[in-house]
């Protein structure tokens, strides 16, 4: 079952403000959000993100918060403060870091959907191993997103080959955001767990986060609408 009418948010990897808005306009008939992360906000800047969402799709800041718990709570409540409709953690900061992101949010109408990054999607068992992770990628996943449940967030990112251990830990509301996406024949790039779009909903995907296969694109928006095609939007 298909939680967002249109699951897929573009990336809007870019330094470039005109760029991520003429971007973010022309793919706006084919996708179902817009995405916002370090590039964008970094060079950018809060009201950049005002700017983004004034498009009027649903805005996902991707900020990776990780810190101590007093900081992540302060950056949570002004991430909340610019009207985005979802934002992210890393799990991995701990279950006191996610309750201060969470209880920092909770007095917001409408509150803002708050996910917790489990492993990124560019990492593998071999790139774990080397930063002391012995554990497999799937494993750490469900380890993660058990927890990032436990301490009252609304999901996790993960890429799609862990989709079925995070239902299966974490129950059919629990969302799944899945970045690491490839439609057959696209450049997999600095991404090592991925899958096609179509696939990913099929394995339970709520929202995929797409970036360089529409951004990269000769023609952004058809590369938008195949992928629309492809899930039979
Ligand atoms: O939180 C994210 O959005 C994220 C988590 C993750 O594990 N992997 C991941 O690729 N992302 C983001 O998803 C987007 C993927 O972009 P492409 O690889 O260009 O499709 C980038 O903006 C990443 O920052």
């Amino acid at each position: 079952m298909m939680r967002f009418p249109n699951p897929v948010f573009v990336a809007l990897d870019t330094p470039d403000l005109n760029n991520a808005l003429s971007l973010a306009r022309a793919v706006k008939p084919y996708v179902g959000g817009l995405k916002v992360g370090l590039e964008f906000i970094t060079a950018l800047g809060p009201d950049a993100i005002r700017r983004v969402a004034e498009i009027g799709l649903p805005v996902f800041a991707d900020v990776k918060f990780h810190d101590i718990p007093n900081t992540v709570a302060g950056a949570s409540r002004a991430i909340a403060g610019l009207g985005v409709a979802m934002f992210n953690v890393h799990a991995s900061g701990g279950e006191a870091m996610m309750r201060a992101a969470a209880d920092a949010i909770a007095p917001w109408t409408p509150r803002p959907l708050l996910i917790a990054v489990t492993v990124l999607t560019s990492l593998d068992d071999a790139v774990l191993e080397m930063v002391g992770q012995r554990a497999p990628a799937s494993e750490q996943v469900e380890r993660l997103a058990a927890l990032v449940k436990k301490s009252g967030l609304d999901g996790v990112v993960c890429s799609a080959h862990e989709l079925a251990t995070v239902r299966a830990a974490c129950g059919p509301d629990f969302l799944t955001i899945v970045p690491g996406i490839r439609p057959a024949g696209a450049a997999v790039g600095d991404q090592k767990r991925v899958m096609t779009p179509k696939q990913a909903v099929a394995a339970g995907a709520d929202i995929l986060v797409i970036g360089r296969p529409i951004t990269a694109a000769p023609d952004p928006a058809e590369a938008a609408k195949a992928i629309a095609e492809e899930l039979g939007l």
